[in-house]
């Protein structure tokens, strides 16, 4: 879960804080860049050429180069060395070998920095226009999420800004008290009303702040809790063929790395920034009432402050925009390295150290990048910090300048001088404040896009119900293409599939068979044609509904991390199945005997990421999803290629267990295994997604096609052998 939960209630009304670190980097550490003088001014002046509204390829370009020439420096200064030192120094250790990806490690724009882009061309002017509608979407997701603790936040935010407003009005009569004529103890009296009364503010400021900060660490998680859910919700609301949509797939990545994070920072942003925008206008109020040349002076002292903060913040998002690929790219090999799946291959071709010395000269451009980050934040700050310093004494030279020509009483002079000091730091953090919501502001975009773009693309939801069991499936002249495909995988198909039928789908690599076999169990829509379940377009069936009547043993069956028992039940999850049941689905696949073998029978659970976990073979986790589809029980059950890891007994069994199952049911095989097809009652031959052949065994033979062809090839290589 992410981490940024501002804490509020170090708020000081007291004079002007430290300023927040100059870049929240949300997800991937702090950025870095090398120190090297000529490489930090060729990206000076390209990040000047890149202006605000650049468009992104000009962007993109203007970052490559600067990318490419930090790169090299960086890779001079460090990598080399990295790479010598993880093994031993050695030749094949260093870092010489070409970079993964064929491309020497150029680090190119990634299209999900394109916010961070804007973000940080951004000038202060464009970032204040947006903020309302950014603020008014916190708001709304807050809202959405917990509408009680959203009003709490609300509530107790403003509040602890009125108090601390009384408070700052009590001090102007503390001042007025005491600095009036008269003998010393009268005027202490005279301030004791006042200073009561900046004491109880100050107390109530102190709790409501407290309130706000507990509503605000209540609120934070649950908005973070809600994005995430709308994320998946969505995300498995489309219809499978978006999931081929390279479009929609970059969006939902955006949403995902960066996005529901933006999504919780946008509201925590928004709430800091309230709180600072309360703090400001109770201390400008203030001010107003004492002197009208003071709010005009603090206004003033809002340009540099805000152009400094604006600006620190800035150079460090360059600086993430520039190494976040390098991170990323560590990240990911690391990740590889870690994993279990790549780590026989790693062992097998010996490639531990050549990847080792590739993550290590990413790491060390990192590293040398952080260093430079640190120091230049430093640099940054300390300009801040004279800027700052300067406005803040023209100011009080200003005040003084008042009270020398009598244009001012001393009282209001004192109290006015404390409201400048914490005006001038609530201007600070205020600027602060609205750098960060506008550039969260804009990955949270990113989120939103995606959520209205899945909700194009979500399933459509007729009322009606697809039958439970059917007569007779038809299709008719069905074409489907995938997205940016050039031809259809399926084209122009029409097949019928009775009850009780064992049809087979038969055809070289590419033909079309699996993609046929996703039509009929309702995962793709034909572009064209039509389907009918006994003569009623499929069409308008809820497609759930059409699914509830289908149970699928897919190519690559999904091995779930969960027990034995469960990866067989969750066939009919919503059905709760006893251990028997479950044995006999187990026993129809061939699954019952390994699985009384694993350590604890059915309720190992089957992933080794895990504790007492266990691992199946490739056969076995094929048995299993065979006895998953088995436990389904629906009265159309397609097989694609389900036997394609089954020794020679576990794919009889199998296929003697199949044509049980077919009495009352229907079955569609999808197998290279012709010597399987043979019993079918129909078989279809594909070729380039048309049906070229269609008969049964002898049939197709006898005609001495494409399918005599391929039996016959498989056959000789059987009888030679
Ligand atoms: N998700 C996808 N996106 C785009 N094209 C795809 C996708 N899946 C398959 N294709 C293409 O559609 C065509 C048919 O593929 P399909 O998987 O249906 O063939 P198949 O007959 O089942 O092949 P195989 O015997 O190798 O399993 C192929 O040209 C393939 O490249």
């Amino acid at each position: 879960m992410p981490d940024v939960t501002p804490d509020h209630s170090t708020t000081d009304d007291t004079g002007p804080t430290e300023p927040p670190p100059s870049a929240p980097a949300p997800g991937p550490p702090s950025p870095a860049g090398p120190v090297k003088a000529e490489a930090l001014k060729a990206r000076a002046e390209k990040a000047e050429a890149v202006k605000a509204g650049a468009v992104k390829a000009k962007a993109e370009k203007a970052e490559a180069v600067r990318a490419e020439a930090v790169r090299a420096e960086a890779v001079k200064a460090g990598a080399r060395d990295a790479g010598a030192r993880i093994g031993g120094g050695g030749e094949t250790d260093r870092a010489e070998a070409p970079a993964l990806g064929g491309d020497d490690g150029e680090l190119t724009l990634p299209y999900w920095l394109t916010s961070t882009q804007e973000a940080a061309n951004s000038s202060f002017l464009q970032m204040s226009r947006r903020l309302p509608r950014l603020l008014g979407q916190a708001w709304l997701l807050a809202w959405r999420a917990d509408p009680r603790t959203a009003v709490a936040v609300l509530v107790f935010q403003v509040s602890a800004g009125v108090a601390a407003a009384l408070g700052l009005i009590s001090v102007v009569g503390v001042f007025d008290g005491l600095l009036q004529a008269g003998p010393t103890p009268e005027r202490v009296r005279a301030a004791v009303p006042s200073l009561v009364l900046l004491i109880l503010a100050l107390a109530a400021r102190g709790l409501l702040q407290g309130a706000a900060t507990a509503a605000h660490g209540r609120l934070s998680p649950v908005v973070y809790e809600a994005a995430e859910n709308r994320l998946l919700d969505l995300t498995t609301r489309v219809d499978l063929v978006t999931f081929d949509d390279p479009e929609w797939r970059d969006a939902m990545q955006r949403a995902r790395d960066r996005g529901i994070h933006a999504a919780q920072q946008v509201v925590d942003f928004g709430i800091e920034l309230l709180t600072n925008l309360v703090g400001l206008v109770a201390a400008a109020g203030v001010l107003a009432v004492l002197h009208p040349l003071l709010l005009p002076l603090l206004v003033c002292a809002v340009v540099p402050t805000g152009w400094a903060a604006v600006r620190a913040a800035r150079a460090g998002y360059r600086n993430q925009l520039r190494y976040i690929a390098v991170w990323r790219r560590q990240r990911m090999l690391a990740d590889l390295l870690e994993a279990r799946e790549p780590a026989g291959e790693v062992r097998a071709f010996t490639v531990r150290r050549f990847l080792l010395a590739e993550a290590a000269r990413l790491l060390r451009i990192a590293t040398v990048a952080e260093i430079d980050v640190a120091t230049r934040a430093v640099r940054t700050n300390l300009y801040g910090q004279a800027l700052s310093a300067l406005v803040t004494g023209l100011a009080y030279l200003t005040l003084l300048w008042l009270l020398w020509t009598g244009r001012m009483e001393l009282a209001v002079g004192g109290a006015a001088a404390y409201a400048i000091n914490i005006g001038i730091g609530r201007l600070r953090e205020l600027a602060f404040s609205v750098n960060r919501v506008y550039e969260q502001g804009l990955y949270f975009a990113d989120f939103q896009g995606f959520c209205e773009m899945s909700l194009k693309h979500a399933e459509p939801s007729p009322e009606r119900s697809a039958p439970a069991g059917f007569e007779e499936i038809t299709l008719d002249g069905v074409t489907f293409r995938y997205p940016d495909a050039e031809r259809p995988a399926v084209n122009g198909v029409s097949l019928t599939l009775r009850r009780g039928e064992i049809v087979a789908l038969v055809g070289e690599n590419g033909s079309g068979k699996s993609t046929l076999a996703a039509i009929l169990a309702g995962l793709y829509r034909p572009q064209q044609g039509t389907i009918t379940w006994d003569g009623v377009d499929a069409s308008r069936f809820r497609p759930e509904s059409v699914r509830e009547q289908v149970a699928v043993v897919m190519q690559e069956p999904t091995r779930w991390p969960l027990s034995a028992r469960a990866n067989i039940a969750i066939g009919r999850h919503d059905r709760p199945a006893s251990l028997s049941q479950v044995q006999t689905s187990a026993r129809a696949g061939d699954a019952h005997d390994f699985v009384m073998e694993l350590p604890r029978a059915y309720e190992t659970l089957l992933s080794r990421h895990f504790t007492d976990g266990a691992d199946l073979s490739g056969g076995q986790w094929q048995r299993l999803a065979v006895s998953r589809a088995f436990h389904r029980d629906a009265p159309l059950l397609i097989c694609d290629e389900p036997t394609a890891n089954l020794d020679a007994r576990a794919e009889h069994e199998v296929y003697r267990r199949l044509r049980d199952l077919a009495a009352g049911r229907t079955v569609v095989l999808i197998t290279h295994r012709m010597a399987s097809v043979r019993e079918a009652d129909r078989i279809y031959v594909l070729d380039h997604g048309a049906v070229v052949e269609q008969g049964g065994h002898e049939e197709l033979m006898a005609a001495d096609g494409l399918y005599a062809q391929l039996f016959t090839l498989q056959a000789s290589a059987y009888q030679s052998a």
